[in-house]
């Protein structure tokens, strides 16, 4: 199957588990692979054929940057959720990365993949 692609998307939120973490902003970087036959967009050269990866960037700005959760694993859910509900997606692969979350590391973070429940 096709993909459409999103990399390295760096939003700023509150995240963490941690009484320090509740009162800051911390940056998490989300990339994601979702499943789209784009043959029919390279034919018709139409962005209204497509999966607009600006339009889900855009949504997931709007939804991280608003959002208030403790572990990595439910903000990873909820994104991959908004991906399956509201966009024309069957199947999504989601790595959200928490940057120097801990020390000696580049990243920690989640690797989900998710499948619209038929
Ligand atoms: N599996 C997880 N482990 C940890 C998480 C998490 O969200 N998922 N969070 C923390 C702290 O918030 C940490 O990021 C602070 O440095 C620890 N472990």
């Amino acid at each position: 199957m096709d993909k459409v692609f999103i990399e390295a998307l760096e939003i700023e939120c509150v995240i963490g588990i941690y009484d320090w973490e509740r009162k800051i902003r911390q940056p998490v970087v989300l990339d994601i692979e979702m499943a789209f036959d784009n043959r029919k967009p390279a034919a018709s050269d139409d962005i209204a054929d497509t999966l607009d990866y600006k339009a889900v960037s855009k949504r997931l700005i709007q939804f991280v940057s608003e959002s208030n959760f403790g572990l990595v694993e439910s903000l990873a859910e909820r994104c991959a959720a908004i991906i399956l509900e509201e966009f024309d997606v069957e199947h999504v692969r989601l790595k959200l990365a928490k940057p120097g979350a801990v020390r000696g590391s580049r990243a920690v973070g989640v690797i989900i993949e998710r499948q619209r429940e038929t």
